[in-house]
């Protein structure tokens, strides 16, 4: 009966190795890149304490089921539309400043109320005040002399608080043979993967050959969603397994774009809330094992404008951990606090760069200071 435990025995390990071909193939299928099974990440000297196991078995890269159809919208209407909206959005201020230019008689109160109006547009006391005393010089107890020039010193004074003179360009100039890299971070609900989305469409339709990393291991869906957004604007999406290690995520999805040629790599890390110490060094760690890798060129933070004044110790949390490069400030259709621009930029010193401005794939522009106080002014 030996015989017969030698041929069962020879059958399964028939089947083993045919199963592990299979496996290979379908990796190779998937255009992930070839890795070592299991490679240990140099531990940087500033770090030592931070190693990261990538399995590459483990992580997989989902390609866009079809090529992208959808034409994005062309920037000069995407911007008239986004201008629109703003216009709507920042409703509360808008108001406080016409209430302001058609009164007949500027009273003590009619300041009071001004300020408070500016304040609670999360524009921040010191900016408020700074607007509100040069109003006033401009304006008369009697009421405004002259409209027009009031409105002028209106335009200017906002514009000189938004500062135009920031660069709130996106820096993508990346070494030779590596792509730029551009980290989304925020707490829960931002609109970060949304973020990474539509700025993916947009890089797209420059020309430039883009690939996600879901960095996102926590939630169940969040890689599903990103590779939704991933399909819908035609760039693959580099995947771990639920649970896994996020940092071993994010490298792998830059590993894979320096060795297919790809431009930029966006990843998409978990919401995290900035008063967890541990998820935020978790945070650290992911930013400096994308290093062992390629240089990070952007570390966008994503922030909810209706948030207001929460946002503002988010900003100050994550730009401790992870040096923070730009804002982006979702969801300013819903909002009434369009100050908060003025306010992060100088508690930061970091400029906001996108703005969001609803759900749809074109939602997202870049911050444009002359357009978002025409806006304001409702012009
Ligand atoms: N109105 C509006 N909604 C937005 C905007 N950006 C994102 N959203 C919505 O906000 C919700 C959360 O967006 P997500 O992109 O999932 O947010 P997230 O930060 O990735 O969420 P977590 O992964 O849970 O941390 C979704 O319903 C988005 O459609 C925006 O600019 N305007």
């Amino acid at each position: 009966m030996d015989w017969i435990f030698w041929v069962i025995l020879g059958l399964i390990g028939a089947a083993v190795i045919a199963a592990s071909i299979i496996t290979h193939v379908n990796r190779k299928s998937i255009g992930a890149p070839e890795q070592p099974d299991e490679l240990e990440a140099e531990p940087s000297a500033e770090t030592p304490g931070d190693t990261v196991v990538v399995d590459a078995e483990l992580v997989e890269e989902v390609g866009p089921a079809a090529p992208t159809l959808e034409r994005p919208e062309s920037s000069q209407s995407r911007f008239a539309r986004l201008r629109r909206r703003l216009s709507s959005s920042n409703n509360v201020l808008a108001r406080a400043l016409a209430d302001l230019l058609s009164v007949d008689r500027i009273d003590a109160d009619t300041w009071d109320d001004f300020e408070a109006t500016l304040i609670a547009s999360d524009l921040g006391v010191g900016p408020t005040t700074e607007l509100t005393d040069a109003l006033r010089k401009e304006l008369s107890v009697d009421g405004v002399a002259d409209p027009e020039t009031a409105r002028r010193v209106l335009r200017s004074e906002l514009l000189r608080l938004v500062d135009p003179t920031l660069d709130r360009s996106l820096n993508l100039d990346s070494e030779e043979g590596k792509p730029a890299v551009v980290m989304v971070v925020g707490v829960n609900g931002t609109g970060k993967t949304t973020t990474v989305g539509k700025l993916a469409r947009v890089l797209v339709a420059d020309g430039r050959s883009v690939l996600l990393g879901a960095a996102d291991t926590f939630r169940a869906a969040a890689a599903e969603q990103l590779i939704t957004w991933g399909e819908r604007v035609g760039v693959s999406t580099v995947r771990g397994p639920e649970g896994g290690d996020p940092a071993s995520v994010a490298f792998e999805a830059v590993a894979s774009g320096a060795e297919n040629g790809i431009d930029v790599v966006i990843v998409d890390t978990a919401g995290r809330l900035h008063t967890k110490t541990g998820l935020m060094d978790e945070l650290g760690k992911v930013k400096r094992v994308i290093e062992k890798k390629a240089a990070v060129n952007e570390v966008l933070l994503v922030l909810d404008a209706t948030t207001g004044q929460n946002g503002m110790m988010q900003a100050r949390v994550f730009s401790q951990v992870v040096n923070v490069t730009g804002i982006v400030l979702t969801k300013l259709d819903g909002s009434a606090k369009g100050g908060i621009v003025v306010a992060v930029q100088r508690e930061l010193g970091v400029p906001v760069k996108l703005i969001g401005l609803g759900e749809g794939v074109d939602d997202l522009a870049p911050f444009d200071p002359e357009g978002f106080v025409a806006g304001i002014l409702g012009e």
